[in-house]
């Protein structure tokens, strides 16, 4: 938000009012439900952020037509109606609310057991009908049976416990969750086809990627165990859904418990697979309505809006999708290290004269192994010198993109010296490198070169390199005295060899070049000095 102007914030699809007010306080907030993606693509040039759920595909065409998009929210957790690639490209920032709607898809998906097991919903249709007949549901117990879940994350947890509570026993499928988990939780982890094979329901619990992209195909469900039923709580495309009409119609499956589709809703598409599964007797389907619980989508709500709104203000958001997550307790510690390192970046690009060599070192106190922290200080680095001279905005999420499309070759040395835990060092072929440390959450330079300097990098600063002898000082004061302009604080780093300083004011405006020029002539300086804008924008 500058100069009065308040971002705009479309949204697609219902958000609870608790979540449209948090918003409300700074942007201007518009809910347009149930617009046609021809609408939609006239309405996004105007919008700096999107909110959406699952319905709204934010896709490739969408993206290039909001020229002024800066952030989608995905109400919700899983992002795949949003075309990442497309956004990472553009440096927007995807984040989604991963948490608030948990326990409602868990407790959906315990619902569909029950229901699936007791025929509920079936036997209530017919009672309405005025037929009463006892023995066409005969159900199953719960109790010992097997569950298999696919997808140990948080909604599958969330789903082992509730089962293990029905006297359920558990065996899942993650090749990314650890046993150390699956133990806690008193699940036994083995692998796919073992977990169709010997399980009574199946629940999935996976996003919809390329490598879980009808996951569940005919040769899967050739293993499953005759008579069991399956649970798709998660994303139509993990099932091939003309397979899974197969194995029920033939009886191998005795039923399905249904909440996501391909086609959403399915009668868009009539005599779709996704429409003969919504309509098949097996089947007890609903119209995606995991997350639907007050409760939930008052979470969700909230925990978007705080998520955009941190986004739009060019905070780093813990729940980013399209860059590497790094927990909110270590951003409280990275983030002044990030603007560090973009001051850093920005300071080598003027003091090289409005430009930047290809070939950089970073060194930087790391615990080892933390790719999130690299990322963040790369991050900084390649936005402070890219930023100033062009008109791309360079964020966490397209940052290592723009930098290897423009031939910036990063080296990163990590090390673990005591003492050095706050400071960065850049080092930019052909110039001198450039030390910096946080000091009180606030990026400061004390090195640059062989001058030693202390400096806090905000606001305007005047930089030149002098003959270190009496009276230089005095002569800058009454030049941009006599320009009226102020001089808000001072440094001179002095190197003695040499007899030559460095010297850095802080301004409280800018002197115009007729200015800058006196200085260097009367100063008897080799070069004119450098004006560095350091919050300034970019260009
Ligand atoms: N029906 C509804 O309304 C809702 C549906 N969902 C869906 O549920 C999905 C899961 O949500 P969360 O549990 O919160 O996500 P999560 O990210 O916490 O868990 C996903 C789990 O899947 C595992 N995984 C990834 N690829 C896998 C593979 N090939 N095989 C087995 N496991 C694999 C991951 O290791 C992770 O543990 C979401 O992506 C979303 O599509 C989520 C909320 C509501
Ligand atoms: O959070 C998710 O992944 C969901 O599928 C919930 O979708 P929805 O927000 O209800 O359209």
């Amino acid at each position: 938000m500058e100069n009065g102007y308040r971002d705009r914030i479309l949204v697609t699809e219902k958000l609870s009012d608790e979540g449209v007010a948090i918003l409300q306080k700074d942007f201007i907030v518009d809910s347009k439900y149930g617009l046609s993606p021809e609408e939609l693509l006239n309405e996004i040039p105007q919008y700096d952020a999107l909110i959406v759920r699952s319905a709204t595909k934010v896709n490739r065409e969408l993206i290039l037509a909001g020229k002024k998009l800066r952030v989608v929210g995905r109400a919700g957790v899983g992002v795949d109606n949003i075309d990442l690639q497309a956004a990472t490209e553009r440096g927007i920032l995807v984040v989604n609310a991963p948490t608030g709607n948990c326990i409602a898809a868990a407790e959906h998906t315990i619902a569909h057991i029950c229901a699936l097991s007791r025929f509920l919903t079936s036997a209530d249709a017919g009672l309405k009908r005025g037929i009463w007949d006892r023995n066409a549901y005969i159900g199953t117990s719960l109790e010992g049976k097997w569950l298999g879940v696919v997808g140990l994350g948080r909604i599958g947890r969330e789903v082992s416990r509730r089962a293990k509570g029905l006297g359920m026993k558990v065996l899942a499928f993650d090749p990314y969750t650890s046993e150390e988990t699956a133990k806690s939780l008193g699940v036994n982890l083995e692998p796919l086809e073992t977990v169709f094979s010997n399980s009574d329901f199946i629940t999935l619990h996976v996003p919809l990627i390329e490598t879980t992209r009808n996951m569940v195909n005919r040769e899967l469900l050739s293993k499953v165990k005759p008579g069991a039923r399956l649970l798709n709580i998660a994303r139509g495309g993990l099932i091939d859904e003309e397979a899974l009409l197969e194995y029920l119609n033939n009886g191998r499956l005795a039923g399905a418990g249904i909440d996501c589709f391909v086609t959403e809703p399915p009668s868009k598409i009539p005599d779709s697979p996704s429409e003969r599964l919504s309509k098949h007797p097996k089947v007890l389907a609903t119209p995606h309505l995991g997350a639907s619980t007050v409760e939930a989508q008052l979470d969700v709500a909230i925990e978007i809006a705080e998520a955009v709104m941190s986004a739009l203000c060019g905070e780093l958001v813990p729940t980013l999708v399209n860059a590497p997550a790094v927990s909110s307790d270590a951003l409280v510690y990275l983030k002044p290290r990030a603007l560090l390192a973009e001051r850093l970046g920005r300071l080598a690009y003027s003091l090289a004269g409005g430009t930047f060599s290809g070939d950089i070192t970073i060194h930087f106190y790391s615990n080892d192994g933390d790719d999130g922290e690299s990322r963040l200080i790369r991050t900084g680095v390649i936005k402070g010198l890219m930023e100033p001279g062009s008109d791309h905005v360079i964020n966490v999420v397209n940052a290592d993109m723009v930098g290897k499309v423009h031939g910036l070759q990063i080296t990163e040395i990590k090390r673990r010296c005591v003492g050095e835990e706050n400071c960065i060092t850049l080092q930019m072929k052909g110039s001198p490198p450039i030390k910096g440390r946080v000091i009180g959450n606030r990026p400061h330079v004390t090195c640059i070169g062989e001058f030693e300097v202390d400096l806090v990098l905000e606001g305007l600063v005047l930089a030149y390199y002098q003959v270190d002898m009496p009276g230089q000082i005095g002569k800058v004061g009454n030049i941009l005295g006599q320009a009226n302009v102020n001089i808000s604080f001072m440094t001179l780093g002095r190197h003695l060899p040499s007899r030559m300083a460095l010297v850095l004011l802080g301004l409280d405006s800018i002197p115009d070049t007729k200015t800058l020029e006196k200085i260097r002539a009367d100063v008897g300086l080799e070069k004119r000095p450098v004006l560095l804008d350091l919050d300034g924008n970019p260009g």
